[in-house]
């Protein structure tokens, strides 16, 4: 047995089903694990090509009184309804194209393809609460609401009506009071400003749907006006919005193309810059403005996943989870790669972007210092900024966590205590060649790391629960599903202390569960 049934279909569940508990579960922790992911990966007989094209499955680990329950659903998306209905990939998906109707003349399905791909809803990455309810998302301008108890399927969003922008990331920030922040491309009439960074206010009693009140508050300009960058994800501050604007880019040409040409998928519409590097930008928050002054350049690379970001003194610190260079990592990401043989697995990684932790560190206050000098005061980091007479700042990073093709990835921290703020502890999913087989723990300040690993298993990413009343920043507990494909019971939930990384319990279930993306932990 081996990682490649962690990408393979699974049926969903009618009732949730009951986990054999080992070891002993905190009872304060009670509430839900909700997370999503590909849980078909053929449809009609073809199997989906890329890593996030599988239909949006929705898992749910119940922990109450020291017992625990699984439940899984499929989403019904147009995506999944249609393909599922007609037997074929209806709704073109990040890599894998629809396919004409056969049932359709040579005319109409010609025709087809002169109409725009639908943008498909397939909301398998993350879920996540606005207001009082929970959507399942992908980066699309589609979001599904969904009942994060039952797991039925409720409303099918669609941003646009609220909002100018072709979509928004799987990770938005969210402030104490509840307001959402997020950001997203907007292919525009001009196309100049490609970036939006948008505001939902928080849940009012009575005020009906926050959606209906999102605005956008910073609009940012593209480095290259007909190839605005992808965006995974931004970092947010006290104070500040920061935007780092990747060389892997989007051919709007080809996006927004009138037809969508022959098979076309959204990854035959990326391509790398060979020549920007990797720009910062700032934005203020409060009033929201974009600080058009502050221009940051240093080297090319990937970057998908913000760890956290602070003010210190005059300076924005800013933690990352990168891959080196301008070659888009999502080209290593077809299932075909990942469930090869491990030699060929190894090989494959090989060639790609290198993975590492990055700290840099932004100055607030550039003009007044003279160029050449690194204008980096503090005294905990070694990254510098460095202002060139052209007024960019060119940055170079402290490394905090690197090894051979061994990423420190779907990063987490103590979210509602640390975020924006100076912070210690990031929890994240080991990946091994791109291959998901430890849980770490990196605290940001010593650079020191420790792991949990088992042999043939192969964890996801781990939230952080913290401690009722705790004191310290990492008295809590990590919630991972762990896959252990050929045992007696496939897979659990992990349960680790978040100080030693020891496990306190697992809950086994008698069920194979297919690889998670992004979730959230709600308390009951
Ligand atoms: C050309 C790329 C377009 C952008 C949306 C417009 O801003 C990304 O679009 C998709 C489409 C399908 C699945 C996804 C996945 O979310 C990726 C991995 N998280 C993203
Ligand atoms: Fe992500």
């Amino acid at each position: 047995m081996s990682y490649r049934k962690i990408f393979e279909t699974v049926e969903e569940l009618e009732e949730p089903i009951p986990a054999t508990v080992l070891g002993l579960i905190p009872s304060w922790l009670k509430g839900s694990v909700l997370r999503m992911g590909p849980g078909l990966f053929k449809v009609g007989g073809e199997p989906l090509n890329h890593l996030f094209d599988g239909q949006a499955m929705i898992h749910k680990f119940d922990l109450q009184n020291g017992g625990v329950t699984y439940h899984r659903r499929f989403i019904r998306t147009d995506a999944y309804v249609r393909a599922v209905t007609e037997n074929r990939v209806v709704i073109t998906e990040f890599g894998t194209a629809a396919y004409p109707d056969p049932c359709r003349n040579i005319f109409s399905r010609f025709f087809t393809y002169f109409r725009g791909i639908e943008v498909t809803d397939n909301c398998m990455v993350n879920i996540y609460p606005v207001g009082e309810d929970f959507y399942a998302v992908t980066e699309t301008n589609f979001i599904t609401k969904v009942d994060p108890d039952s797991l039925e399927t409720l409303e099918k969003v669609d941003l646009c009506k609220y909002l100018s922008v072709n979509g928004v990331t799987a990770h938005p920030h969210t402030d104490p009071d509840g307001t959402v922040y997020n950001i997203g491309n907007c292919f525009g009439k001009n196309m100049s400003l490609a970036y939006n960074i948008v505001k939902i206010p928080p849940a009012q009693e009575g005020e009906g749907e926050p959606l209906e009140k999102s605005q956008v508050v910073v609009q940012l300009p593209s480095s290259e006006r007909l190839k605005p960058s992808y965006v995974h994800s931004f970092g947010m501050t006290e104070n500040h919005f920061v935007f780092v604007e990747q060389p892997v880019k989007i051919n709007l040409l080809k996006f927004l193309s009138a037809w969508s040409f022959r098979g076309a998928t959204y990854m035959d519409c990326f391509e790398s810059n060979q020549s920007m590097g990797t720009w910062f930008h700032l934005a203020s928050k409060d009033p929201a403005g974009y600080m058009s002054s502050h221009k940051f350049r240093t080297s090319a690379f990937n970057i998908f996943h913000h760890i956290n970001a602070y003010e210190d003194d005059s300076f924005i610190v800013v933690d990352l989870c990168t891959w080196k260079g301008f070659d888009f990592v999502y080209n290593y990401l077809y299932l075909a790669n990942l469930k090869q043989e491990w030699e060929e697995v190894k090989k494959a990684a090989l060639r790609a972007p290198q993975p590492e932790v990055r700290r840099y560190v932004l100055p607030l206050d550039i003009h007044k210092e003279e160029p050449g000098k690194n204008l980096v005061s503090l005294s905990y980091t070694t990254a510098t900024a460095v202002l060139h007479t052209d007024g960019t700042v060119w940055l170079e990073p402290e490394v905090l966590f690197s090894g051979p093709r061994l990423a420190f990835e779907f990063p987490q921290i103590n979210y509602s205590r640390c975020s924006g703020k100076k912070y210690s502890f990031a929890y994240g999913l080991g990946l091994n060649h791109f291959i998901p087989d430890r849980i770490v723990k990196l605290d940001v300040q010593s650079r020191e790391s420790r792991a949990w690993r088992e042999d043939g298993c192969y964890p996801s990413e781990p939230l952080f629960v913290p401690t009722p009343g705790a004191r310290d920043e990492d008295d809590g507990v990590l919630l991972s599903i762990v896959v252990k494909p050929g045992a007696e019971r496939p897979a659990f939930l992990l349960l680790l202390d978040a100080v030693e990384l020891t496990e306190l319990a697992r809950a086994e279930v008698d069920a194979v569960i297919p690889v998670t993306l992004h979730g959230v932990y709600r308390p009951a």
